[in-house]
């Protein structure tokens, strides 16, 4: 026995006393209870018998029954203080006295255990089979009779293998030993194999006749067990080891490739080096015998160490083979390398955790879907439905929708992408737990594409402050966009305003302000433009001067709107009359130029000159009024009048003087002779200035007589400029420049007063007192201080105003119509007469001739020049004296220059004649003389009749 008490080994005759198989068993389950003291009694023995020999009797409870037995028990050599390895126990019946009986009943006893042993017996004698029980016949195929006196090679698969164990098992034998055989295969009787383990003893040493006596087993089914056990382990792809008392005693070779040792190297070694720490392997241990000993498997997972320090995560399963052994059993250990399973699954755990922890993380509410419900989701799902983690889980997606519409639009959208395999992505507006609403970025896919409507994965993102931002940005944008619009306007409108303004300014720099018409320096461009064209093809080109006749009287008089007005009529009636390649300009005051390019003979200038003057000639109405105005045009021609534009335009200045020169309302070609009349018309212009001051005036005094008796009835005051250098110039040289100039205002008002003075200086001198005719021009008339003026001069000299009267052409007189009749109307209160000048040169309007409070009008010089040849002329005064008498008016006859014409003037009946015929205008001394001889008595003192002045 073993130190635990099972049986390590028997010899056969202590299996014939047993009758029952020893090996393993424990030896206190052979001794009956009470009476050999059970196991414990047999351990305190082997334990007391630990340094010496005992013997002892008690009962041997064998297969045959209950046998009193003498034990004799003796430990196994052990070292000093150590337990003892086992004991050696001798059983020998118990000698309860001898005799016959007592030895039959041993036979007895024997062949009853022979007949029940399961172990085969048989006693051989040389190459003979003395006897067998039947145990061993079972096991050849035999019956124990049929055995008997059989050669044994019979059990043997040959001679040769028989001989050679006869030959090895023979001298053990005959020395009184123990053979063994552990396995030995021999021959059923029909052939197959039978293992065997064999032993066998002389039974008498000293007769040979005794025989043999074999103990055969019958090991195959052992063996074979044994086989397939070692097929599994040699062909197992786990690790497997046996263990005793955790001591290999075994394993295979996957266990050996697994650890890397070989299988050698751990047989008999504690399996201890395969844990990392005693602790392990304590802890695994207390936990494995615990589960072992109830009888289950036991299984772990533990961290085991290869032979070169590598941990393995190894999946452990252990078995107990034999339970009744207690922890002495064998165990079966079976061992799983998973550590790259262990490894695969803590990256599959990591992956799991990682992901968990993205979900969880993600700043994207994630959510898988799956037949319109949320199988899964995570937090930020959770936080932007605003719904807890378990209500949104497995909650229908349709619940997330404001409302069924949304729902069902997403849903057909979300279908139509993932039916063309598309991943859907929308913006859709959603709801919230608490109801509110929130726009909500969509993209969707199914986990297979081949599933479109298994599950799908969701992402979703709240875009309200996103688009609420864009929204903003849009608005902000389109505001932007606007305000750059309106800008773009503003600018554009500026821009053009700007390019309006320097149009303006443009237009205004060369166009008169009044008329719209080319000014003086785009005239200047136009001509030099036209005679670079001129000289280049050898045309001609003609420039026409053009100044309007008496305006300054109408707009000194009518007042700046009536002349504007008039400018402007004017204006287009020339821009009417001429071609548009011609230009019509305004130099300022009356003053237009026509230029007339391409002119191919100084005829057609003519015709442009008639054309202008016939325009004109047509009254311009105006508040009322029948405005006349006519042009004096001056017209030069280039290359034949000049060659440049200064003097051309300055002889055609030259020309419109002396088209003013020529009575007026006509045009006059430019000759080299009018340079020299402008000229003097300048100078004259320039010298007029200071005349006044200078005391260079003078006034001649004309009679205006009876036609009967030719006596002087009045005198018609001549105005005379005293030229230092040229003499006397006569009014007609000088009357139209400071009419033009103005200066006709002063020099007029000093005529009356001189005039007046002159009377009363002659009344003082005793002179008959005869009225004088002072001339007013047109321009003078108008002028508003003149009666003012009158009044202030009559007052002054204290002249009878009955003796001034005022002559006034017909002309002035009817262009002014109302103002007009409201100044002489004044004057005829003071008592001045009122006559009419020129008349019949001008356009009266009978109307208008019945109210003035006119008295006298004068035929002018003109129809009494010719009169005497002249029937048309004649016929003209005759019916100016119709008039005169139908308006009863006194009528004066102007320049009558020879007695025919005082004659025909006289039958015509005219009444007043004035003229070189009766006298040339006389100085003021003169005067008195002139009228002494009228009367016929002396003449007063020419000396005392000059005014004080
Ligand atoms: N050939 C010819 N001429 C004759 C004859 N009898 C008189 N005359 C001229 O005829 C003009 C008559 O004066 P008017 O018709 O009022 O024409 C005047 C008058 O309209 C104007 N005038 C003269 N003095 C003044 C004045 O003080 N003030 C204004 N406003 N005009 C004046 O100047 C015009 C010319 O004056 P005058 O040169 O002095 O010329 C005078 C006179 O010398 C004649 O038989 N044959």
């Amino acid at each position: 026995c073993d130190a635990q008490g099972r049986i390590t080994a028997a010899n056969d005759a202590m299996a014939v006393l047993a009758g029952v198989p020893l090996l393993g068993r424990p030896l206190a389950t052979l001794l009956e209870a009470g009476s050999a003291d059970g196991m414990e009694s047999a351990h305190a023995r082997i334990g007391l018998a630990r340094h010496e020999e005992d013997c002892w009797e008690g009962v041997l409870s064998g297969a045959g029954g209950a046998m009193a037995v003498e034990v004799r028990s003796r430990p196994l050599p052990a070292a000093s203080g150590e337990p003892a390895a086992g004991a050696t126990f001798v059983f020998s019946r118990a000698a309860r006295g001898a005799g016959l009986p007592a030895l039959r009943g041993t036979l007895l006893e024997q062949a009853a255990v022979a007949e029940h042993a399961p172990v085969g017996i048989v006693v051989t004698l040389p190459h003979l089979i003395k006897s067998c029980n039947p145990r061993l016949a079972g096991m050849f195929g035999y019956t124990p009779e049929q055995m008997v006196n059989r050669h044994p090679v019979e059990m043997f698969s040959s001679a040769a293998q028989y001989d050679a164990f006869i030959e090895e098992a023979i001298p053990v034998l005959e020395r009184g030993g123990l053979y063994e055989k552990a396995e030995i295969q021999m021959r059923h009787r029909d052939g197959r194999a039978v293992w065997c383990r064999i032993r066998a003893k002389a039974v008498d040493m000293d007769s040979q006749e005794a025989g043999i006596i074999w103990i055969l087993e019958d090991v195959t089914e052992t063996r074979r067990a044994l086989v397939e056990v070692q097929a599994i382990m040699t062909n197992a792809t786990v690790g497997i080891f046996f263990s005793r008392e955790r001591v290999f005693t075994r394993c295979n070779e996957c266990f050996a490739r697994m650890f890397g040792y070989g299988e050698a190297e751990v047989l008999g070694r504690s399996t201890r080096l395969l844990y990392a720490s005693e602790q392990e392997y304590v802890e695994l241990g207390a936990h494995a015998y615990g589960v072992l000993a109830e009888g289950r498997s036991f299984q772990c997972e533990a961290t085991m160490l290869r032979k070169d320090g590598t941990p393995m995560w190894i999946k452990v399963i252990g078995y107990a083979v034999n339970l009744a052994e207690g922890d002495a059993g064998t165990l079966i250990w079976m061992l799983e390398d998973r550590t790259r399973q262990k490894r695969d699954e803590e990256a599959l755990r990591v992956a799991l955790m990682e992901n968990q922890a993205i979900l969880d993380n993600a700043v994207l509410g994630i959510a898988v879907v799956e037949r319109g419900r949320t199988l899964r989701c995570n937090r930020k799902m959770a936080e932007l439905f605003g719904r807890d983690f378990q209500g949104i889980d497995g909650a229908r997606v349709r619940s997330l929708y404001p409302d069924a519409g949304g729902w069902l639009a997403a849903r057909d959208a979300t279908l139509q992408d993932f039916e063309a395999g598309r991943v859907h992505m929308a913006e859709r507006e959603m709801v919230r737990g608490d109801g509110t609403r929130f726009w909500a970025r969509l993209s969707g896919r199914p986990f297979d594409l081949d599933q479109r409507d298994g599950r799908s994965v969701w992402l979703v993102e709240d875009v309200t402050a996103e688009r609420e931002a864009a929204d903003a940005l849009r608005r902000a944008r389109d505001e932007l966009e606007l305000r750059v619009r309106e800008r773009t306007a503003e600018l554009q409108a500026e821009i053009v305003e700007r390019r309006q303004a320097e149009a303006r300014v443009h237009h205004m720099a060369y166009h008169d302000a009044l008329t719209g018409l080319p000014n003086r320096a785009l005239l200047a461009e136009r001509l030099d433009r036209a005679l670079l064209a001129a000289r280049r093809g050898g045309d001609r080109l003609a420039l026409m001067f053009i100044d309007l006749d008496r305006f300054k009287t109408i707009n000194d008089s009518l007042g700046h709107l009536t002349g504007d007005h008039l400018l402007q009529e004017v204006a287009q009636r020339l821009c009417r009359v001429v071609r548009a390649s011609d230009t019509v300009a305004r130099l300022g005051g009356d003053e237009f130029v026509v230029l007339v390019p391409g002119v191919r003979e100084p005829g057609e200038c003519a015709l442009v000159g008639d054309k202008i003057i016939a325009a004109l000639a047509e009254p311009v109405r105006f508040e009322g009024r029948s405005l006349h105005i006519s042009p004096s045009i001056g017209i030069c021609l280039y290359p034949d009048d000049g060659a440049d534009g200064a003097s051309l335009m300055r002889h055609a200045d030259a020309a419109m003087y002396q088209a003013k020169a020529a009575g007026r309302n006509n045009y006059q070609f430019y000759a080299e002779r009018m340079s020299a009349a402008a000229a003097r018309h300048f100078e004259l212009e320039t010298q007029l200035h200071g005349a006044l001051a200078r005391r260079e005036f003078t006034l001649l005094f004309q009679p205006i007589v009876t036609t009967r008796e030719r006596r002087t009835a009045c005198l018609e005051v001549l105005l005379r400029w005293r030229h230092p250098q040229r003499g006397l110039v006569g009014p007609d040289e000088f009357i139209p420049i400071i009419e033009e100039n103005g200066l006709i205002v002063p020099i007029g008002e000093w005529v009356i007063r001189h005039a007046c003075e002159q009377a009363v200086a002659w009344r003082r001198a005793g002179v008959r007192a005869v009225p004088l005719a002072v001339n007013l021009s047109a321009r003078q008339f108008m002028q508003r201080g003149l009666v003012e003026s009158v009044r202030r001069i009559l007052d002054d000299t204290g002249i009878d105003p009955a003796q001034l009267e005022f002559e006034i052409t017909e002309t002035a007189l009817m262009q002014h119509g109302g103002a007009t009749l409201e100044t002489l109307a004044q004057l005829d209160c003071m008592g001045i007469r009122l006559s009419i000048d020129d008349f019949g040169t001008g356009y009266s309007s009978l109307a208008y001739l019945k109210r003035f409070p006119v008295h006298k009008m004068k035929i002018d010089r003109a129809f009494v020049r010719d009169l005497e040849t002249s029937g048309e002329d004649q016929a003209i005064v005759a019916a100016i004296m119709a008039l005169a008498g139908s308006l009863q008016l006194a009528a004066v006859a102007e320049g009558v220059e020879n007695a025919a014409q005082l004659e025909l003037l006289r039958r015509h009946g005219c009444d007043y004649a004035q003229g070189y015929l009766f006298a040339r205008p006389l100085a003021a001394d003169q005067v008195p003389l002139l009228l002494a001889r009228e009367d016929g008595a002396a003449p007063a003192q020419a000396a005392a009749a000059r005014p004080a002045a």
